[in-house]
């Protein structure tokens, strides 16, 4: 899905005009969000501040689909509930949230860290 101001069209712009490694990475965009849904395989797993589980409890899975949500406004209630896991980041030195591409790569760490070999 292609947003004015979206994560997608800005991974795009990187792509194409900054990143000389841009093209190693496999886009895909999706009309909606049933179209996404339909699609996928494995659990869903959001990140999320109102998640009920801690990263460091979290069990990944081989497959499992990171979803993070817009550095404004998160997700919306439809896609909190569709999650199959909500997962949070402590924040122990408190805060809102932390930023979206920093929480991404926190989570992509620990999943790797749990699934390596
Ligand atoms: C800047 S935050 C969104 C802030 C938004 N105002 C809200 O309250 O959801 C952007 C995204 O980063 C992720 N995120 C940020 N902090 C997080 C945390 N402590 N735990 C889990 N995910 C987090 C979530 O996916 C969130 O939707």
């Amino acid at each position: 899905m292609i947003e004015p101001c979206g994560f997608p069209f800005s991974l795009k712009l990187l792509r194409t005009r900054a990143l000389d490694y841009g093209e190693q990475a496999e886009l895909h965009h999706h009309d909606s969000w049933d179209a996404f849904v339909a699609e996928k395989v494995g659990r869903l797993v959001l990140l999320t501040t109102k998640g009920a589980t801690n990263l460091w409890d979290f069990e990944f899975q081989t497959g499992d689909c990171l979803l993070v949500g817009r550095e404004s406004a998160g997700v919306p209630d439809h896609v909190h509930d569709a999650a199959d896991g909500r997962v949070k980041i402590a924040m122990p030195g408190g805060g809102r949230s932390l930023n979206v591409a920093i929480s991404a790569g926190i989570a992509i760490a620990e999943a790797h860290r749990q699934l390596r070999g």
